[in-house]
């Protein structure tokens, strides 16, 4: 690379629409191409959501936000959810219907994996696959939901074994990548978060995975650890919060009404990116920022 080759590089990377404004405007236009995208929460926060619904988005034209592409999604939690793929898919066919002609679930190619050596093993297929695709749309995203699932039993806590670990985790990013820098892939993984017990960091120095978080009121930090945190280019936090609705009577006797879950998205680190975070729901037709919501609620009341 020289310095001459290095301002001849395209100054924007295109991006995938996430399907909504509000989310799309947090994260500077949406998940980035040519680089590594990781999204990690606690269960039940969304990750998965997120990620079906990119595979939906990335079908978009260009100039819609999306990347007029096929995807493959690499589920290593079984079973695949497909019944809920089905149903969004349906939203989204009938708020784009002049754009899908047949089923959006055809231009998503899923693989289940089980383990770490295997994901390795099928990365050399998934180049042929994306270099000689003869599908409508050529595929343009690669998600691995999760990647922390094939790490999670496979490993002893042995000096050999992190080290195994450590250089698989090398291996499949660094393919991830020359895929992703190859053919202008948007690449999304999904990864746990482990409780963060003890103090942050050193001396309150906030490095990679050292950085805590907060979900369900606990103390969290990405799972998988330093050598994972430095694969990625990219990390995204979904955060939830139950919040308990309260009502004060005539006596002054607080009565819990009722609670219901916060989520929010966070922008943990990223090249392109400054810190951010926006409120989101999850609803029967996707993933939306709570503006986009509120309006369509004010907008149904008016
Ligand atoms: N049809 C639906 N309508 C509304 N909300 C839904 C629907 N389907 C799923 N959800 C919400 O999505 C949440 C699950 O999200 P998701 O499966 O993406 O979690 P995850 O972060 O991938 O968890 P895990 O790590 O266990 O896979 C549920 O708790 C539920 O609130």
């Amino acid at each position: 690379m020289t310095p001459e080759n290095l301002l001849l590089r395209p100054l924007i990377t295109q991006k995938c629409t996430l399907g909504c404004p509000d989310l799309d405007r947090c994260l500077g236009g949406g998940i980035p191409c040519n680089s590594i995208t990781e999204l990690v929460a606690e269960s039940g926060c969304g990750k998965t959501q997120l990620c079906l619904q990119l595979a939906l988005t990335a079908q978009l034209p260009i100039p819609l936000g999306g990347l007029s592409a096929s995807s493959i999604y690499i589920h290593t939690e079984f079973p695949f959810p497909s019944r809920r793929l089905h149903q969004l898919s349906l939203a989204f066919h009938s708020s784009h219907p002049p754009i899908f002609g047949g089923d959006p679930c055809d231009y998503i190619f899923v693989q289940g994996v089980h383990s770490a050596d295997q994901m390795l093993g099928i990365m050399t297929k998934m180049e042929q696959f994306v270099e000689n695709s003869r599908t409508q749309l050529p595929v343009r995203l690669i998600v691995i939901d999760s990647i922390a699932a094939l790490f999670r039993s496979e490993f002893d806590n042995t000096p050999v074994e992190l080290k195994r670990r450590s250089s698989l985790f090398f291996k499949i990013s660094g393919k991830l990548k020359s895929l992703a820098k190859r053919f202008g892939l948007a690449v999304v993984v999904t990864n746990q978060v482990v409780d963060l017990v003890g103090s942050e960091g050193i001396n309150g120095l906030r490095i990679g995975n050292l950085a805590s978080l907060c979900s369900s009121g606990r103390r969290v930090c990405p799972a998988l650890g330093l050598a994972w945190a430095n694969c990625v280019n990219s990390r995204l936090f979904l955060a939830r919060h139950e919040e308990v609705d309260k009502e004060e009577n005539e006596l002054g006797d607080v009565n819990l009404q009722s609670t219901r879950s916060r989520r929010r998205l966070h922008v943990v680190f990223a090249p392109h990116l400054p810190e951010s975070c926006c409120e989101f729901v999850i609803t029967r037709k996707g993933i939306f920022g709570v503006e986009r919501e509120q309006n369509a609620a004010k907008r149904n009341e008016a």
